[in-house]
């Protein structure tokens, strides 16, 4: 069995900074590595998960100049879980945004979950501003994949059925048969108390089946006011919304425009929350894309296997 690759050690930030990028939002974004590196930018999940220092560790801080940063309402990005302004499209041009503000001329763009579909989002819209692409957790935001997860239809919630249990109960009987609706009447409400209650409920059902082997500490972050409000929320606007897509397949219609990106998609072959479904369809469509199914791993970025395919990934396109 190959040895497994970890992330490199943390690094302080070498540069930290905000960016107005609408009437209503500001981008918290940091740099990390060397400031003459081969640009990489960071782009995190939910939507709404925010960054940490964390997610600076898959590249070699040596070769790249990192770039991490919070999309609209996330983090540290103002104002938080704020909706209004905040959709697919704005965040990519966000990143084009980002992009000038920083002098960057292409970038590496590195994504996983939602930081999946916001790269393939970004990458079809602005291809000749991609140097290569690193997919994890393939997401799309088609219908399917939503009612799979947040749905009573005989999807995640037949495999844990115990954590599924409380997300429903949360929501009386008879809104049960439309969860993402229910949840945000209660997200978006007028009530403080029910929307936080809602959110916890929301970010835990995620939180515990992210991992292969459930994380207590993982769960832990579901139990944070501020940020389960940004992730429920956010996540729960853009999912009601079907993701801003032209179509359910949009992102799968478009990947002719960037088949001659070089890229890597990896893959928990037990990702719950982004079954392996939508990554197949990827590969089906992108066969120059290099495919790693990793088979001992869930959803979640932290899973080793999945890990170490990422940093070889990162390592891959250092010199770009
Ligand atoms: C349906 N949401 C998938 C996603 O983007 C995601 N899952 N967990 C995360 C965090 C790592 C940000 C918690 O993001």
């Amino acid at each position: 069995k190959a040895e497994l690759r970890a992330q490199y050690p943390e690094k302080e930030a070498y540069d930290s900074g905000t960016l107005k990028v609408s009437d209503i939002h500001t981008l918290k974004y940091w740099q990390y590595g060397i400031s003459s590196g081969n640009p990489v930018v960071f782009v995190h999940g939910g939507p709404g998960g925010g960054t940490s220092v964390r997610d600076s560790r898959y590249f070699d801080p040596a070769a790249y100049r990192i770039i991490l940063f919070d999309q609209r309402g996330s983090g540290e990005s103002t104002p938080a879980a704020e909706l209004k302004e905040n959709n697919t499209w704005a965040s990519v041009e966000d990143m084009e945004r980002l992009r000038k503000h920083l002098g960057v001329d292409r970038w590496v763009v590195f994504g996983g979950s939602w930081g999946s579909t916001l790269s393939l989002a970004y990458a079809e819209t602005h291809p000749d501003k991609v140097k290569a692409l690193v997919l994890r957790g393939i997401f799309n935001l088609r219908r399917k994949e939503l009612e799979w997860f947040y749905e009573d239809k005989g999807g995640a919630c037949m495999m844990f059925p115990d954590y599924f249990e409380d997300y429903r109960d949360f929501i009386p009987r008879a809104e049960q048969k439309d969860m993402m609706g229910a949840y945000y009447r209660r997200l978006t409400g007028d009530d403080e108390k029910v929307r936080l209650e809602a959110a916890k409920q929301w970010s835990r059902w995620e939180m515990a089946t992210s991992r292969l082997y459930i994380d207590d500490n993982y769960l832990s972050k579901a139990e944070g006011d501020k940020w389960s409000l940004q992730f429920a929320r956010i996540e729960c606007h853009y999912f009601i919304n079907g993701g801003f897509m032209e179509s359910d397949t949009q992102l799968l219609d478009n990947v002719g425009k960037i088949r001659h990106i070089p890229a890597t998609i990896v893959q928990g072959r037990y990702d719950i929350v982004c079954p392996m479904e939508t990554a197949w369809l990827l590969h089906k469509r992108w066969p120059e894309a290099e495919f790693f199914i990793i088979p001992d791993s869930g959803h979640s970025a932290v899973e080793p296997g999945t890990t170490s395919r990422l940093v070889q990934a990162a390592d891959k396109y250092k010199d770009l």
